[in-house]
C-alpha cells in the first residue's frame, strides 16, 4: 500500500478500465481473493492512521464496496478492536463476493447492527465505491453519511468517498468528507479534480498484489502531473537563449492583468518581456519591473516571439487577435481572448488553422470560459472536466489548460494530465494572468505546448502549496514568489 507521492506521474484509471483490470485479475485468482485482500488492506490502513482507535464504525453499503468493509471488520476484530458493523445489503441480492464476506463475518461472531450508536474513534466508509451512481443518497445511506461526517473521528473511505464519482470528481450534495481514501487496484481520476480533492483527504492506493503487467495492460484514463525537471542554465547563455514574450492585454481599467502576466513571464526566466497594452498606452514603465519593455502593439514582431494574449483584454483585444492567430508565434490565449473567440467564427477558424501550420497554441480557460467556447454551461463543464478539456483540445487542435481544482491539461496528442498542486489560496483575481505568463515563459524557452502547460501549471500550484501559512497570497506576490522556482 502506498500513499500517492506528490510530483509523481501516477496513472489514473476510470471505472471501465478498473472493472476490466479487476476481471482479468479475478480470473487468475481463487474466488473472493480480491475482496479479501481489499479488506485486509483497509484494516491495515485503519490501524496505521488510527493506531489507538478502540471503537470503529464500519458503515457498509449494498455492493462490493460494502463487502470490503465486512472483510475489514473481521481483521480489525481479530486485532482486538471493538467493531460496530452496519450493512445496507441483503444476503438475497448482494453480489457473490459480498455474500461470502457476510458469511465470514457471521463465522467470526460479528453481529450486524441496525444502527450505529455511541462515539467512535474511527469511521470506515464502505458505503459506495466505483458502483456509485450520481443520484442523491436517500434514507439510511444519507443518514449514515451525515453521521460519519459529524462524528469528529478520522474517516477512512474505501476506494472512494461515498457520493463521489470515480471518473469525474462530481459529488452528490450529501457525500463523505474523508480524511483518508484507500483506492483499490487503481487510482481513480475523480479523486484529483472537481470536488474530489476536497472529499478524499490523503489518497492511498493498494494494488491488491496484482502483477504490473495486469495493471499496465490497459492505457490509463489520465496521468497525474509530474513535478517538472529543473533544467540548468548554461554559463554560456544569454538573454536570447530564453526567448522573448510579448503580453498583449490590459484594456482600459485592466492594465494590471497584463502587468501580472508580463511579470510572471519575466520571473519565470524569459530573456526579454514586452508589453503591448490595449488601452491608451499611458503606461510606459512599470517601476517595480523596469525590465519590462512597453511597445505599441503594431510595432511588435509576432514572428519572433511568444505571444500571451488576452489578459485583461476586454473587447479591445478583438482587432489584434487576427494578427496574433495568423502569426507563426507560439501563442497563449487567456481570458478575454477566449471570450472573444467564443463569439467569432472567423477567429475560431483562424485558431483551428494554426495546427495545420504547426503553430503552437495553448488555451488557458477557467470553466466559464471553456463553457463559452464549447457552447455549454459552466456546470456542464464542471460535471466532467476531463471530457470538457479533451473536447476543447480536439475542437481547436491545441493544448488546453482547464483551470480549477485539479487543473486538466489536454491535447489531441496526449493522454490528459490532472494537476495535483495548488489550493484554494489561488482563488483570487490575477492568479490566472500569472499562470498565462508562466506558460508563455516555458514556450519561449522552447518547450512544446503540452510540456509548457504541464510545467507551468505544476509550478504555479506548487508555489501556493509551499506558501507560508497565514501569509497573504495575492497574484502580485505569486509573481515575486515565482523567482524561487525560476532556476532552470
Ligand atoms: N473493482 C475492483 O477491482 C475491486 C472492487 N472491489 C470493491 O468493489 C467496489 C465496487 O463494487 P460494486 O460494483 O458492487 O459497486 P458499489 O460501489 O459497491 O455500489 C453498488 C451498489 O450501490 C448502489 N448504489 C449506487 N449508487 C447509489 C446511490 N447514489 N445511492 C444508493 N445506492 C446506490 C447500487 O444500486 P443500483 O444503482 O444498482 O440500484 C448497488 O447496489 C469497489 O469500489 C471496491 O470497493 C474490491 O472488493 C476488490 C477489487
Ligand atoms: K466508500
Amino acid at each position: 500500500m502506498n500513499k500517492t507521492i506528490p510530483g509523481t506521474r501516477h496513472p489514473l484509471h476510470g471505472v471501465d478500465q478498473t472493472r476490466r483490470i479487476e476481471q482479468t485479475a479475478a480470473q487468475a485468482l481463487p474466488a473472493h481473493t480480491l475482496m479479501q485482500r481489499a479488506g485486509l488492506a483497509v484494516a491495515r490502513l485503519a490501524l496505521a492512521i488510527a493506531p489507538h482507535a478502540q471503537r470503529i464504525w464500519i458503515a457498509c453499503g449494498p455492493g462490493n464496496n460494502g463487502g470490503d468493509g465486512l472483510e475489514a471488520a473481521i481483521h480489525l476484530q481479530r486485532w482486538g478492536k471493538q467493531v460496530v458493523v452496519t450493512w445496507l445489503g441483503q444476503t438475497e441480492s448482494a453480489p457473490a463476493d459480498t455474500v461470502a464476506a457476510r458469511l465470514r463475518l457471521q463465522d467470526a461472531g460479528i453481529l450486524v447492527e441496525s444502527m450505529p450508536s455511541g462515539d467512535f474513534d474511527l469511521c470506515i466508509d464502505a458505503l459506495l465505491g466505483i458502483g456509485s451512481q450520481l443520484r442523491e443518497p436517500q434514507g439510511l445511506m444519507a443518514d449514515w453519511i451525515r453521521q460519519i461526517n459529524a462524528s469528529g473521528a478520522p474517516i477512512l473511505s474505501v476506494d472512494l468517498p461515498t457520493g463521489l464519482h470515480a471518473d469525474t470528481g462530481q459529488a452528490t450534495a450529501v457525500h463523505v468528507q474523508a480524511s483518508h481514501t484507500l483506492n483499490l487496484l487503481t487510482l481513480k481520476p475523480g479523486l484529483f479534480t472537481a470536488q474530489g480533492r476536497d472529499a478524499a483527504g490523503t489518497v492511498w492506493c493498494d494494488t491488491l498484489g496484482l502483477e504490473l503487467n495486469v495493471l499496465t495492460a490497459l492505457a490509463p484514463t489520465a496521468y497525474l502531473n509530474a513535478q517538472p525537471i529543473k533544467t540548468r542554465r548554461p554559463h554560456a547563455s544569454h538573454k536570447g537563449s530564453y526567448g522573448d514574450v510579448a503580453v498583449i492585454g490590459g484594456a482600459h481599467g485592466m492594465t494590471g492583468a497584463a502587468l501580472l502576466a508580463a511579470g510572471a513571464a519575466l520571473y519565470a526566466g524569459t530573456g526579454r518581456v514586452f508589453v503591448g497594452l490595449l488601452n491608451d498606452q499611458s503606461v510606459t514603465v512599470d517601476v517595480r519591473h523596469p525590465e519590462l519593455m512597453f511597445r505599441p502593439i503594431q510595432s511588435l514582431d509576432f514572428s519572433a516571439m511568444t505571444v500571451v494574449c488576452g489578459c485583461g483584454g476586454g473587447q479591445a483585444v478583438q482587432p489584434v487577435l487576427c494578427d496574433v492567430l495568423s502569426s507563426p508565434a507560439p501563442v497563449v490565449l487567456d481570458a478575454d481572448a477566449l471570450n472573444v473567440i467564443a463569439t467569432d467564427n472567423v477567429l475560431q477558424t483562424e485558431l483551428l488553422a494554426r495546427c495545420a501550420r504547426q503553430a503552437v497554441t495553448v488555451l488557458t480557460p477557467h470553466p466559464l470560459e471553456a463553457a463559452r467556447l464549447l457552447g455549454q454551461t459552466a456546470q456542464q463543464v464542471q460535471s466532467d472536466r476531463l471530457t470538457a478539456a479533451q473536447t476543447l483540445a480536439q475542437r481547436f487542435a491545441c493544448t488546453v489548460v482547464l483551470k480549477g481544482s485539479g487543473s486538466i491539461i489536454a491535447s489531441p496528442d496526449h493522454l490528459p494530465v490532472i494537476n495535483p498542486t495548488g489550493n484554494g489560496r489561488l482563488a483570487s483575481a490575477g492568479t490566472g494572468d500569472v499562470l498565462a505568463g508562466m506558460v508563455g515563459a516555458e514556450l519561449a524557452a522552447g518547450k512544446t505546448g503540452f510540456e509548457a502547460a504541464c510545467r507551468a501549471v505544476y509550478r504555479h500550484g506548487a508555489l501556493a502549496d509551499t506558501w507560508p501559512p497565514g501569509a497573504p497570497l495575492t497574484a502580485q506576490l505569486l509573481v515575486l514568489g515565482g523567482c524561487d522556482t525560476a532556476c532552470r
